[in-house]
């Protein structure tokens, strides 16, 4: 019967060797050339998988590319709160008394959404002790965004800062989003940095910048949008100053925050 010789030769051709494929087409007279000589992924040749199959694939793909691991990293030096920071946007809790000091570098994965995409920030936090320095500057060169903290109760931690544009401008990718946080912004009347000379220096360094607690929460969840904001359009090729400018967004954020509360960011 026809069709049986038909799927008889199909379901040999599924075992067949190359060498038994080409000996069959010089006796057929064909060329060997006009059978393709590359191997079917499935082993049953002209397979092709159900439309629904292919599609699902392809959402994965969709999604595997909102799921792309952006490396961010907080600096700073010891005892200005890149942990605590990283706890309470992580839980939502501050933990108020002695942090023990971290110890090398460590990193945390959240997602967050960003209009309707996931976009998956990777953060390490890392130890601000002198000691740990040249451990942590091995991790500079793969970060997409850097936070980088000071104390505005301390005012070495912020003439620091300059040291640690530095290292980053030395360590670092040129492109990396630098976001500059004045930490623990609710300690008002310890206050030993104001809040324009954070501004004043930002603007020097063209950084963004703005004051955090991670005591009250303030801005900590916009500090890490922002980043995850900034970082999907460059992801996504969608770099046009006009469509979004991280600097831009995060004055805009934080002037709606004055105007709702006009005592919570002095
Ligand atoms: N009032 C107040 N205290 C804070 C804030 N953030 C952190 N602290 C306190 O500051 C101390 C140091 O915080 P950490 O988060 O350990 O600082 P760190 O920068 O991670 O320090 P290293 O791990 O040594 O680099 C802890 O006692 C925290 O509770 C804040 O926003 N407000």
């Amino acid at each position: 019967m026809a069709t049986a010789a038909a799927s008889e030769e199909i379901d040999d051709d599924v075992f067949e060797t190359q060498e038994e494929v080409n000996s069959k087409l010089k006796v057929s007279g064909k060329a060997v050339q006009e059978k393709s000589n590359t191997p079917s992924p499935t082993g049953y040749r002209g397979y092709q998988p159900p439309a629904e199959v292919i599609r699902l694939c392809q959402t994965d793909v969709i999604e595997d590319n909102e799921q792309i691991v952006h490396k961010t990293i907080l600096l700073g030096d010891s005892g200005v709160g890149k942990t605590s920071l990283l706890v309470k946007f992580d839980t939502g809790k501050f933990q108020s008394g002695n942090f023990s000091a971290t110890v090398g570098i460590g990193f945390t994965n959240k997602v967050v959404s960003v209009d309707q995409t996931r976009v998956k920030l990777q953060i390490w936090d890392t130890a601000g002790q002198e000691r740990f320095r040249s451990v942590t500057h091995a991790y500079y060169r793969d970060a997409h965004a850097l936070l980088l903290l000071y104390d505005v109760t301390n005012k070495t931690s912020f003439d620091n800062i300059r040291a640690w544009l530095g290292e980053i401008r030395e360590y670092a990718q040129d492109d990396v989003v630098i976001m500059l946080l004045g930490n623990k912004a609710d300690c008002g009347s310890n206050r030993a940095v104001r809040r324009e000379e954070g501004e004043r220096l930002a603007r020097e360094y063209n950084v963004t910048f703005m004051e955090t607690s991670a005591k009250s929460g303030q801005n900590v969840e916009l500090a890490f949008l922002a980043i995850a904001r900034e970082l999907k359009y460059r992801q996504t090729g969608q770099r046009d100053p006009n469509r979004f400018n991280v600097q831009d967004y995060v004055r805009e954020q934080t002037n709606k925050t004055q105007a709702q509360c006009p005592n919570c960011n002095t």
